[in-house]
């Protein structure tokens, strides 16, 4: 990878929310083929660094380059055409909508029907209709899901509700794959299986970036750590060196319990007092 640029690289982005600096000049890269993990406690600015990258929030200062292409100021449709895919934080399941809907939503920017082809129903766009729910079907046995897909989404269990959403993203074909708190809602078990998903789709050549707070998952599926606080970067690197670090272990555990390591196993420390 040594050579290679970075599959996407952040330059002093800053963020401000009123007297808040959210995101602090913040340099980040990630490196193509790689899995990336984010992290950092509560309000450290993570969400919003994957705002900015996929369009959804406009960075005050500071640039975000994609594949060699200056994204900062696009919006998230054309950040996603040009192959960045992203899940939510909180799950956002279409109410009603069936399973298999959502991923060929997801496809829907991918498909060449037209309207009036869609309208007339011409056999052409029944073609590719059944190809769409082919190639849904198919995305949906690979994150896991092999029930039926006509059943409502929003009905699901909440960590199934996650693998749709990881289904969907991935159905627009992405190159990058920005994930926040994957995770969140599975047990260990669940846990596990999506880090074993994770790996084999980068080993398809997908580059994945993900917020997580589970350090065993970093540990073990991450090439690479990037821990923020306050919204300044703390360290990036191997991520057994970024949890060994001391400043990492005082942002989460606050300085007074920075030498113990009880609390290590979820590096989630809530500052908010929410
Ligand atoms: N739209 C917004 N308006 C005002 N303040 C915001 C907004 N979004 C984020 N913030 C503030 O910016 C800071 C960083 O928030 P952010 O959600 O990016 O943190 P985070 O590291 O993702 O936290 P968490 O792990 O809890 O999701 C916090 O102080 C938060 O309250």
């Amino acid at each position: 990878m040594t050579g290679t640029p970075p599959l996407l690289s952040v330059r002093g982005l800053t963020k401000r929310f009123g007297g808040v600096t959210a995101v602090d000049h913040l340099d980040l890269d990630v490196p193509r083929g790689s899995i990336v993990g984010l992290m950092g406690p509560n309000g450290a600015g993570k969400t919003t660094v994957l705002n900015m990258v996929s369009g959804f929030l406009r960075a005050d200062s500071g640039t975000v380059t994609f594949d060699g292409t200056d994204i900062t100021a696009k919006p998230t449709y054309e950040v996603g055409r040009l192959g960045i895919a992203r899940t939510y934080q909180n799950l956002r399941m279409f109410t009603g909508l069936s399973v298999l809907d959502h991923v060929l939503a997801g496809l829907h920017t991918h498909r060449r029907s037209t309207a009036f082809g869609a309208a007339f129903f011409l056999p052409s766009e029944r073609a590719e209709r059944r190809r769409s729910e082919d190639q849904a079907r198919a995305l949906l046995a690979r994150v896991g899901l092999t029930g039926d897909p006509t059943v409502r989404a929003d009905a699901l269990p909440y960590g199934e509700q996650r693998r749709v959403e990881l289904a969907r993203a991935l159905a627009t074909d992405p190159t990058l794959l920005l994930l926040d708190e994957p995770t969140a809602g599975m047990n260990t078990v669940e846990s596990r299986h999506l880090g074993d998903l994770l790996v084999e789709l980068r080993d398809d050549g997908l580059t994945l970036m993900l917020i997580e707070h589970n350090i065993d998952l970093v540990l073990r599926y991450c090439e690479q750590a990037a821990v923020m606080d306050f919204g300044k970067l703390l360290i990036s690197g191997p991520p057994d060196e970024c949890v060994a670090d001391q400043s990492v272990r005082e942002a989460y555990l606050g300085r007074a319990h920075a030498h113990t390591d009880e609390h290590l196993g979820t590096l989630r420390e809530d500052r908010s007092g929410s």
